[in-house]
């Protein structure tokens, strides 16, 4: 596949006239001060192949699955029918207005009731041209769960069409395209800021709660790989970086079980899908020194840091004994345990006494997820500067959202479910898009929303591509 550099393409774009500034109306009627005229790539048919490739290329990456392949009349035909005949896909033609001679079919080409379509569309700012298309392609039978889009101008359609069950797949984004024409010069700062305040006041997607709306937080620009390489990162934080970058997960599997062997079969079954396999070493009604050693050969096999989730929470020199020795040795097996600072900083100090010369690392309990925690406001504040004063053990947090601007931290989430709700014991759950990409977190922790599904490896998948969905969504709304 040839490797098509974003920036390049956007230099491209801008050259051929296909990003205007000026003052231009929009489909839906509102002035804006930044036009993307694809129509143009007709004349140019190097570029127009490159975008083509661009969009099949992101096709694969995140394994869609569909029968047939629809562009969104008529910018986007093109686009389609060249990936289509290039991969030899079959290809649906939407017709705009219905013919009243002949067949007067509004959707040409041959599909059955039930088929799967996938939509392209060159630009989105509401989302309504491809919410459109769907619709017509519905009226016939078919079904559209995805859409992929060369340019979304950040403006609710993701959110939109989310809301309508399609899920959207913008290659580049309004915010990177800004960057890349600043950093390169072809605008000045004042444009940039211009278009860029323009963009932020006018979301289209006006019934989105403000909690629900896209974060765009300067600091969660970085990808995970960009920040497994920062100066100040702790070792271990780094390599689980680096990890969740090569696998392309963000999942944590809390697996809370109570029999050695069912755990050393789901961190085997499991262990490809995951960037992190929790445990609650005194659930387990047989553990044994075999057993951990067990564990640490799969993690080694999969890739996998283990965490051990013991919440210490004693005097510095009881956790010290409670880490290294006793019947579990936790320290000798688990990469990361966590504790609650309620002791004040000794139980860091006692863990980290333990812990550092071997390279472990320990998140600091922020936040919890169950109701009526009294981990918030100044209590959270306050674990965030232990965290700062011990960052060369400290490796992150448990938290319910991204509580600090450092990027050297990692934040990770439990009490994450397909479907937000709670259990009976005051448990809560949010969805993986909620935490990773609404709250800015960067792992999410699951425990019975695997273990309790039929097929747990299907649902591992479902959670691994959920979260880490929501990760490049993230990034792509903030210019990477
Ligand atoms: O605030 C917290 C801290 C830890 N947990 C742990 O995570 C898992 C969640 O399990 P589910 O089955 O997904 O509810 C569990 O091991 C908890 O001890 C948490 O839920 N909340």
């Amino acid at each position: 596949m040839e490797n098509i550099c974003i920036d390049s393409l956007i230099l491209k774009l801008h050259d051929v006239n296909a990003v205007k500034f000026g003052e231009y109306k929009l489909k839906s009627g509102m002035t804006t001060p930044i036009y993307i005229d694809l129509r143009v790539l007709v004349s140019h048919p190097a570029l127009m192949n490159q975008v083509a490739s661009l969009i099949y290329q992101r096709v694969q990456e995140e394994k869609l699955q569909f029968d047939s392949v629809c562009g969104v009349p008529y910018t986007a035909l093109p686009l389609a029918t060249i990936i289509c005949s290039k991969h030899e896909l079959p290809m649906l033609i939407r017709r705009k207005e219905a013919k009243d001679y002949g067949t007067k079919r509004v959707v040409e080409g041959s599909y059955r009731e039930g088929d799967l379509c996938l939509i392209i569309e060159d630009t989105v700012t509401t989302g309504s041209s491809i919410l459109e298309t769907a619709e017509v392609l519905n009226k016939e039978g078919l079904k559209v769960t995805d859409a992929i889009v060369l340019m979304d101008r950040n403006q609710g359609g993701v959110e939109m069409l989310h809301s309508v069950g399609i899920k959207l797949h913008p290659i580049i984004s309004m915010s990177k395209l800004l960057n890349v024409l600043l950093a390169a010069k072809r605008i000045n700062d004042q444009t940039f800021q211009r278009v860029r305040k323009f963009i932020m006041d006018n979301n289209t997607f006006s019934d989105v709660p403000a909690t629900k709306k896209p974060c765009v937080e300067q600091n969660l620009q970085l990808s995970y790989a960009d920040r497994a390489k920062l100066p100040n990162i702790h070792p271990l934080a780094s390599k689980l970086l680096k990890i969740m970058d090569d696998k392309r997960s963000n999942l944590c599997v809390s697996a809370d079980v109570t029999s050695s062997k069912e755990l050393l079969q789901l961190a085997d079954s499991l262990g490809p899908k995951i960037c992190m396999l929790k445990t609650h070493v005194d659930i387990l009604k047989d553990y044994t020194v075999a057993f951990s050693q067990k564990l640490q050969a799969l993690a080694e096999k999969h890739n996998f840091l283990i965490f051990e989730d013991r919440k210490f929470a004693d005097i510095g020199n009881t956790v010290k004994h409670q880490y290294e020795g006793g019947l579990y040795q936790i320290s000798s097996w688990s990469h990361i345990v966590n504790a609650h600072v309620v002791p004040g900083p000794g139980v860091v100090a006692g863990l980290s006494a333990v812990g550092k010369t071997l390279g472990r690392g320990c998140l600091l309990i922020a936040q919890m997820s169950s109701q009526g925690s009294l981990a918030t406001g100044e209590y959270t504040n306050t674990v965030v500067r232990m965290a700062e004063d011990h960052s060369d053990f400290v490796i992150g947090f448990i938290c319910v959202s991204k509580i600090t601007k450092k990027p050297e931290f990692i934040y990770m989430t439990p009490g994450v479910q397909m479907q937000a709700g709670g259990d009976m014991l005051g448990q809560q759950y949010t969805t993986p898009e909620e935490v990773i990409h609404n709250h800015g977190s960067d792992v999410i922790i699951v425990g019975r929303g695997v273990l309790e599904a039929p097929d747990r490896l299907k649902a591992a998948e479902s959670y691994r591509k959920s979260g880490w969905d929501a990760y490049t969504k993230r990034l792509s709304q903030s210019g990477q």
